[in-house]
């Protein structure tokens, strides 16, 4: 099985994508050959408007692509269908297929949303919906429900699902991870935010208590397999290797799969990482506790709707924009990108380059001398401010002279809930 670095990432196509020939490996993957569903859009241009007014409208034309050079290939196919995995792309829905009903779930719990679900939802009753990706049990529910209290989880089984969801109002939000105080990034999640439409309303952090769990009575010396999410085997990576040296390391869909994995199958010599309250769903026992690699171990997850929220001055706002850079502004373009905000005094949260979706590559030098290939990117950056502010605007203004587009994801309030008072997940 071919080893997986320890820069983990949640992409369950790469995952799925794997060599399983390489050898000697401690890391390996368990496949459900899942295949990513594609979704397309129609091409739309935007304008930026001269200011952004209050309404939400206004708002909303703002936080739209601002130049969209790049709009073709995001757009590339026509209508709004999904192409379902197993082909049928006629656009032919099964409404009944929407999980929202246990009556064939193991354990009586809800299944996840796949691909072949995506239908157009029917109409519903007050509560909200969110859409997260994995099963009950699974981190990310935890930040659904911090996320949106007394709301109605709907798990999906892809990140890509989720978003989707929300698009074709089977959910009215999702709730997705982003990054993690010890894994970092959760690249596929950046890339399909601007794959999709949907505006950022919203974040939360959670801090991630992970476990491991087993079949009740099984010891930790008869394991010889852990399975789970790749962020949380990255997360215990330490841990692991202290409880269980001789164990391969398989990566799964989610924790709380991996953990209903075991249950459902029986499995005597296999452990997961997952939180308390999956062992408490899927009858495992805690064969040890807090086993992540910092105690302080935070995952930052995404609120996405439709529409974007109002931006507002009364509380700490953050901004989550991505752009890439014009070609003939040359290297210095991300030093000039970034002084736009310092010298307003905007303070930057995080940024993150993600290789360029339509032009990974590009060829620089004349012809005499050879040629280099240069790498090109498309930079996401959080900053802390609202975009009703006047230095925000102003600061976007002039991103967007160095830049080939610019789209806002969105301007929300910041989650600023004190360390101390952090709801557990697995409470
Ligand atoms: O597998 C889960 O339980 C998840 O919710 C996914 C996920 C992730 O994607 O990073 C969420 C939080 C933790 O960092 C570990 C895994």
């Amino acid at each position: 099985m071919q080893a997986v670095s320890s820069t983990f990432s949640c992409d369950l196509k790469s995952m799925i994508q794997t060599n399983p020939t390489a050898k000697n490996a401690r890391y390996s993957h368990v496949n459900r050959n899942r295949v990513p569903v594609r979704c397309s859009y129609r091409s739309e241009s935007f304008s930026f408007p001269n200011g952004i007014g209050s309404s939400r409208a206004d708002w909303q034309s703002s936080c739209a692509i601002l130049a969209s050079k790049v709009a073709s290939a995001e757009n590339a196919s026509s209508a709004d269908q999904v192409t379902t995995v197993n082909g049928d792309s006629n656009g032919s829905v099964n409404l009944s297929l929407v999980p929202l009903d246990s009556k064939n779930g193991k354990h009586g719990l809800i299944q996840p949303l796949t691909n072949t679900d995506l239908s157009p939802a029917p109409s519903h009753g007050s509560t909200l919906r969110v859409a997260y990706q994995g099963v009950p049990g699974a981190y990310s529910e935890a930040a659904a429900g911090k996320a949106y209290p007394n709301s109605e989880a709907i798990p999906c089984d892809q990140f890509d699902v989720a978003f989707q969801a929300v698009e074709l109002w089977i959910a009215d939000r999702a709730v997705l991870p982003v990054e993690n105080s010890l894994g970092g990034s959760i690249h596929r999640n950046y890339d399909l935010l601007l794959r999709h439409r949907l505006h950022i309303v919203g974040e939360v952090q959670i801090p991630v208590h992970h476990c491991l769990l087993a079949l009740p009575g099984v010891r930790p010396d008869r394991i010889r397999r852990v399975i789970s999410h790749p962020q949380a085997l990255a997360q215990t990576e330490g841990s692991l290797n202290k409880l269980t040296p001789k164990a391969a390391i398989e990566a799964f869909h989610d924790t709380a799969a991996a953990a209903e994995y075991i249950a459902t199958n029986g499995l005597q010599d296999t452990a997961a990482v997952a939180s308390a309250r999956a062992a408490e769903l899927y009858g495992l026992q805690i064969l040890a506790d807090g086993i992540q690699d910092d105690a302080g171990n935070v995952t930052r997850f995404l609120m996405l709707a439709r529409d974007p929220i109002i931006p507002r001055t009364d509380r700490p706002f953050k901004t989550s924009i991505v752009f890439a850079a014009q070609e003939r502004e040359g290297t210095s373009v991300l030093f000039k990108v970034l002084s736009a905000f310092a010298f307003r005094n905007i303070s930057l949260t995080k940024i993150e380059s993600r290789p360029h979706h339509n032009c990974p590559v590009r060829v620089v030098g004349d012809g005499n001398v050879g040629t280099a290939k240069q790498f090109e990117y498309t930079f996401y950056v959080d900053f802390e401010a609202s975009m009703a502010e006047t230095r925000a605007q102003n600061a976007l203004s002039e991103v967007q002279e160095y830049t080939s587009f610019l789209r806002v994801l969105g301007s929300y309030p910041m989650d600023v809930t004190p360390w101390s008072t952090l709801p557990s997940e697995d409470v």
